[in-house]
């Protein structure tokens, strides 16, 4: 088994609830000693202050036995939650979720302020951008947080969301600062921003890729997405803003932003660091890249797409607004080994070029057909589904990015959840069922990857699409093991 980081600092913090309470402005109705915080019962510590907050599903003064049980020793509460609770001491606010905030990061000391932080949004390329954030900073000691988990000196150490909730964050930052990491690279989702993960602490650098189609069942519409993400480039979150200037939304917010910008372009805008002379190959993109100053260093991005030139792009300028050598970045960047699932090469002999990524949004879709066409002397192969129990206007627009991109289109089940798979495979058919090329729908995930490796010829590429690194199917509420790159080497080996 791999070890794993600690999620807590060695050093534990020493509270009374009345110190924390009188942080909050609140009383408390007893004393105790406090030494962590968390905001899920299952995650409690003997020590912790438990964070109960209202929900979507239920208030989480239900589950303070539990938390008790575990070893709280009170609550943090709003009004509805303390005529909930009889257990425990509480700490009661008006704003619960307001203060968990700011009362983790002065439970933990304020650890963010011992290193660099950079907090990259955007719809798309936020792991990989962070990833190569941390290949970048080479012999720097280094943390990411984000999708696949948290890394703290390359060390796995778990975490959940994308944006870890705040209690979490900070205890993670709290070992960082034990780890003497450098820099911090974490990716800061639109949900996070909304429910204050993030508040708390202000992060040196907040770096802003792109916006797309993604989390209409969450956000109202594609503007109420862009402002939950726009509110990051304000001093409330950050100090400084670095912002892709190809994409609409980042022109934009370079506008809007009140705090001092850097841009960046790999198309050809005048933007203080730029990507010139880009050439394309087989395994990733050689450039070079031109920065403020007279700056110019040639770089190597070992990852397909100019896409990832971007998200170079955004490491290279970011860091060094941090204050790090432009080359250096460069030469680490150069070392990449790649994201799991993102644009990852899977060779198991065989004459095509197979490709597993994490492709989830039509735009995404788009990028990573759009990146391979060139380097692809035969046909585009792509096995492509959508997620149940979520934006069902999703659907057609991924069939209809695969349909107008690809050569081959087969339609297949992506985590259906709890919803019926033929009725989703039908929505991305109805998009895929429009373009050019051949689409067919499979049912089974199993079953449309054997059909595209018994269709792909030497020079063809086949792209699965849409689980990336994950390791599951949800199938009617039921997850089963299911991972892409192992099933994909299994039928080519045994194809052979
Ligand atoms: C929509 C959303 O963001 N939901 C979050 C929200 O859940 P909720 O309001 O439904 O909470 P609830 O289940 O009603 O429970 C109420 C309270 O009781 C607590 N509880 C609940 C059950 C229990 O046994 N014990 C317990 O303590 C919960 O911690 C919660 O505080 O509050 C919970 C506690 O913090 C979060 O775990 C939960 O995230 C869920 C798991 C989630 O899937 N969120 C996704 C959508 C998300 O945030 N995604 C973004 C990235 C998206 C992307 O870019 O791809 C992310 O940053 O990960
Ligand atoms: N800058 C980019 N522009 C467009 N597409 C991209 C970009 N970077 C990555 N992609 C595509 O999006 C997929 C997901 O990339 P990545 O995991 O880095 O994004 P993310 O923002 O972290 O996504 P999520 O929040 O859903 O985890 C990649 O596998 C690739 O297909």
């Amino acid at each position: 088994m791999t070890e794993e980081m600690r999620v807590r600092p060695d050093e534990v913090p020493q509270w009374t609830l009345t110190e924390l309470a009188n942080e909050l402005d609140s009383t408390t109705n007893a004393e105790g000693t406090v030494t962590g915080i968390s905001l899920h019962s299952k995650h409690v510590v003997p020590g912790d202050l438990y964070a109960a907050l209202p929900g979507a599903s239920s208030h989480g003064a239900a589950f303070a036995g539990v938390a008790k049980a575990r070893g709280a020793v009170g609550v943090l509460t709003d009004p509805e939650g303390a005529a909930l609770v009889t257990e425990l001491p509480e700490i009661i606010v008006d704003d619960a979720r307001g203060a968990i905030a700011k009362l983790s990061s002065f439970i933990y000391g304020d650890p963010s302020s011992s290193f660099t932080t950079i907090g990259v949004t955007g719809t798309q390329g936020k792991t990989t951008t962070t990833y190569l954030a941390e290949a970048a900073l080479g012999e720097h000691k280094s943390a990411v947080v984000g999708t696949i988990g948290t890394r703290i000196g390359k060390m796995p150490a778990p975490s959940s969301l994308t944006t870890p909730e705040a209690p979490q964050l900070q205890a993670l930052f709290a070992v960082m600062r034990e780890e003497a990491i450098e820099v911090c690279a974490m990716e800061v989702s639109s949900h996070a921003l909304v429910q204050g993960r993030v508040d708390g602490f202000v992060f040196d650098v907040a770096v802003f890729l792109n916006l797309g189609r993604d989390h209409l069942d969450f956000h109202k519409d594609l503007e109420d997405y862009f402002l939950a993400k726009a509110a990051l480039f304000t001093p409330q979150h950050s100090k400084h803003a670095v912002i892709n200037i190809d994409d609409a939304h980042g022109k934009r917010l370079a506008e809007l932003t009140p705090l001092p910008v850097t841009t960046f372009s790999t198309d050809g805008n005048q933007a203080d660091w730029r990507a010139v002379n880009i050439r394309p190959h087989r395994l990733g993109t050689d450039l070079e890249v031109l920065g403020p100053n007279g700056v110019e260093v040639p770089l190597s991005v070992p990852l397909p797409g100019v896409f990832n030139v971007s998200n170079a792009l955004a490491v290279i300028a970011s860091l060094a607004q941090a204050g790090f050598d432009p080359a250096e970045l460069a030469a680490g960047i150069a070392t990449s080994t790649g994201v799991p699932g993102r644009m990852e090469r899977i060779d198991a002999g065989q004459p095509f070029t197979a490709i597993v990524d994490y492709a989830h949004k039509p735009d995404a879709v788009t990028a990573v057909l759009d990146a391979l066409r060139p380097v692809t002397a035969g046909r585009l192969i792509i096995v492509i589904g959508a997620g149940g129990d979520r934006d069902h206007g999703k659907r057609p627009l991924m069939g209809e990015a695969a349909a107008k991109h690809a050569d081959v289109v087969i339609v297949t089940d992506d985590n259906p959840r709890k919803e019926n798979a033929a009725a989703i495979r039908a929505d991305v058919m109805s998009g895929a069922g429009n373009g050019p090329g051949l689409a067919i729908e499979v049912a089974g995930r199993r079953e449309a990857i054997a059909q595209a490796v018994a269709m792909a010829h030497l020079g063809d590429t086949v792209v699965i699409a849409g689980k990336g690194h994950e390791r599951g199917q949800e199938i009617r509420g039921k997850i089963h093991p299911f991972d892409d790159r192992e099933v994909l080497i299994e039928l080519i080996e045994s194809a052979e």
